[in-house]
Protein backbone atom coordinates (compact mmCIF):
# COMPACT_ATOMS: atom_id res chain seq x y z
CA UNK A 1 0.00 0.00 0.00
CA UNK A 2 1.05 3.34 -1.19
CA UNK A 3 1.15 6.32 1.67
CA UNK A 4 1.89 9.90 0.68
CA UNK A 5 -0.13 12.80 3.01
CA UNK A 6 -2.82 14.72 1.67
CA UNK A 7 -0.36 17.68 0.59
CA UNK A 8 2.14 15.34 -1.21
CA UNK A 9 -0.37 14.06 -3.29
CA UNK A 10 -1.70 17.62 -4.00
CA UNK A 11 2.15 18.64 -5.47
CA UNK A 12 2.31 15.38 -6.88
CA UNK A 13 -0.96 16.18 -8.84
CA UNK A 14 -0.22 19.56 -9.55
CA UNK A 15 2.99 18.18 -11.23
CA UNK A 16 0.67 15.92 -13.07
CA UNK A 17 -1.68 18.10 -14.51
CA UNK A 18 1.36 20.84 -15.34
CA UNK A 19 3.82 17.98 -17.60
CA UNK A 20 1.59 14.85 -17.18
CA UNK A 21 1.04 12.72 -20.42
CA UNK A 22 -3.14 12.20 -20.71
CA UNK A 23 -2.36 8.94 -22.55
CA UNK A 24 -0.63 7.51 -19.31
CA UNK A 25 -2.02 10.40 -16.11
CA UNK A 26 -5.23 9.88 -14.85
CA UNK A 27 -4.91 13.05 -13.35
CA UNK A 28 -3.75 15.38 -16.37
CA UNK A 29 -7.02 13.10 -18.29
CA UNK A 30 -9.50 14.23 -15.72
CA UNK A 31 -7.70 18.17 -16.21
CA UNK A 32 -7.92 17.84 -19.55
CA UNK A 33 -11.13 16.99 -19.50
CA UNK A 34 -12.70 19.89 -17.73
CA UNK A 35 -14.32 20.96 -14.55
CA UNK A 36 -17.66 19.49 -15.85
CA UNK A 37 -16.26 15.71 -16.30
CA UNK A 38 -14.63 16.31 -12.42
CA UNK A 39 -17.81 17.32 -10.94
CA UNK A 40 -19.40 14.32 -12.28
CA UNK A 41 -16.53 12.39 -10.73
CA UNK A 42 -16.53 13.81 -7.67
CA UNK A 43 -20.46 13.12 -6.98
CA UNK A 44 -20.11 9.84 -8.40
CA UNK A 45 -17.58 9.30 -5.66
CA UNK A 46 -19.08 11.08 -2.75
CA UNK A 47 -22.33 8.24 -3.47
CA UNK A 48 -19.57 5.35 -3.24
CA UNK A 49 -18.06 7.11 0.37
CA UNK A 50 -21.87 7.01 1.63
CA UNK A 51 -22.63 3.56 0.55
CA UNK A 52 -19.72 1.93 1.74
CA UNK A 53 -19.95 3.43 4.89
CA UNK A 54 -23.67 2.28 5.48
CA UNK A 55 -22.88 -1.25 3.96
CA UNK A 56 -19.11 -2.27 3.65
CA UNK A 57 -16.21 -2.92 5.36
CA UNK A 58 -14.37 0.58 7.16
CA UNK A 59 -11.14 -0.42 4.65
CA UNK A 60 -13.63 -0.33 1.75
CA UNK A 61 -14.91 2.83 3.15
CA UNK A 62 -11.71 4.27 3.76
CA UNK A 63 -10.55 3.22 -0.10
CA UNK A 64 -13.80 5.38 -1.12
CA UNK A 65 -13.02 7.95 0.89
CA UNK A 66 -9.45 8.21 -0.55
CA UNK A 67 -11.06 8.28 -4.25
CA UNK A 68 -13.25 11.00 -3.38
CA UNK A 69 -10.00 13.15 -1.78
CA UNK A 70 -8.13 12.74 -5.15
CA UNK A 71 -11.16 13.76 -7.37
CA UNK A 72 -11.76 16.94 -5.04
CA UNK A 73 -7.89 17.59 -5.30
CA UNK A 74 -7.94 17.12 -9.13
CA UNK A 75 -11.21 19.59 -9.33
CA UNK A 76 -8.68 22.30 -6.81
CA UNK A 77 -6.18 22.01 -9.46
CA UNK A 78 -8.78 21.96 -12.72
CA UNK A 79 -9.77 25.67 -10.89
CA UNK A 80 -6.54 26.76 -10.01
CA UNK A 81 -7.91 26.75 -6.06
CA UNK A 82 -4.66 26.18 -3.93
CA UNK A 83 -4.93 24.26 -0.50
CA UNK A 84 -4.58 27.31 1.83
CA UNK A 85 -7.57 28.89 -0.57
CA UNK A 86 -9.40 25.25 0.85
CA UNK A 87 -7.73 26.02 4.44
CA UNK A 88 -8.47 29.70 4.73
CA UNK A 89 -12.38 28.32 5.29
CA UNK A 90 -11.45 25.03 7.89
N1 LIG B 1 -4.94 8.49 -5.77
C1 LIG B 1 -5.24 8.33 -6.97
C2 LIG B 1 -6.57 7.95 -7.40
N2 LIG B 1 -7.68 7.65 -6.72
C3 LIG B 1 -8.59 7.35 -7.65
N3 LIG B 1 -8.08 7.45 -8.89
C4 LIG B 1 -8.76 7.23 -10.16
O1 LIG B 1 -10.12 7.06 -9.90
C5 LIG B 1 -10.57 5.78 -10.36
C6 LIG B 1 -11.51 5.22 -9.34
O2 LIG B 1 -12.73 5.53 -9.76
P1 LIG B 1 -13.69 4.38 -10.26
O3 LIG B 1 -13.63 3.22 -9.32
O4 LIG B 1 -14.98 5.05 -10.47
O5 LIG B 1 -12.97 3.93 -11.61
P2 LIG B 1 -13.58 3.84 -13.03
O6 LIG B 1 -15.05 3.55 -12.91
O7 LIG B 1 -12.73 2.89 -13.81
O8 LIG B 1 -13.39 5.33 -13.59
P3 LIG B 1 -13.99 5.92 -14.92
O9 LIG B 1 -12.87 5.88 -15.92
O10 LIG B 1 -15.19 5.12 -15.30
O11 LIG B 1 -14.32 7.35 -14.57
C7 LIG B 1 -9.33 4.95 -10.47
O12 LIG B 1 -9.44 3.97 -11.47
C8 LIG B 1 -8.28 5.98 -10.85
O13 LIG B 1 -8.37 6.20 -12.25
C9 LIG B 1 -6.82 7.82 -8.77
N4 LIG B 1 -5.87 8.06 -9.72
C10 LIG B 1 -4.64 8.42 -9.30
N5 LIG B 1 -4.31 8.55 -7.97
C11 LIG B 1 -2.91 8.92 -7.58
O14 LIG B 1 -2.59 10.12 -8.25
C12 LIG B 1 -1.22 10.12 -8.58
C13 LIG B 1 -1.05 10.48 -10.05
O15 LIG B 1 -1.72 9.52 -10.84
P4 LIG B 1 -1.70 9.67 -12.44
O16 LIG B 1 -2.15 11.03 -12.75
O17 LIG B 1 -2.58 8.59 -12.96
O18 LIG B 1 -0.25 9.46 -12.86
C14 LIG B 1 -0.66 8.73 -8.24
O19 LIG B 1 0.01 8.83 -7.01
C15 LIG B 1 -1.90 7.89 -8.06
O20 LIG B 1 -1.71 6.91 -7.08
Amino acid sequence: MSKKTFEELFAELQQKAANGDPATSRTAELVQSGVHTIGKKVVEEAAEVWMAAEYESDDAAAEEISQLLYHLQVMMIAKGISLDDVYAHL
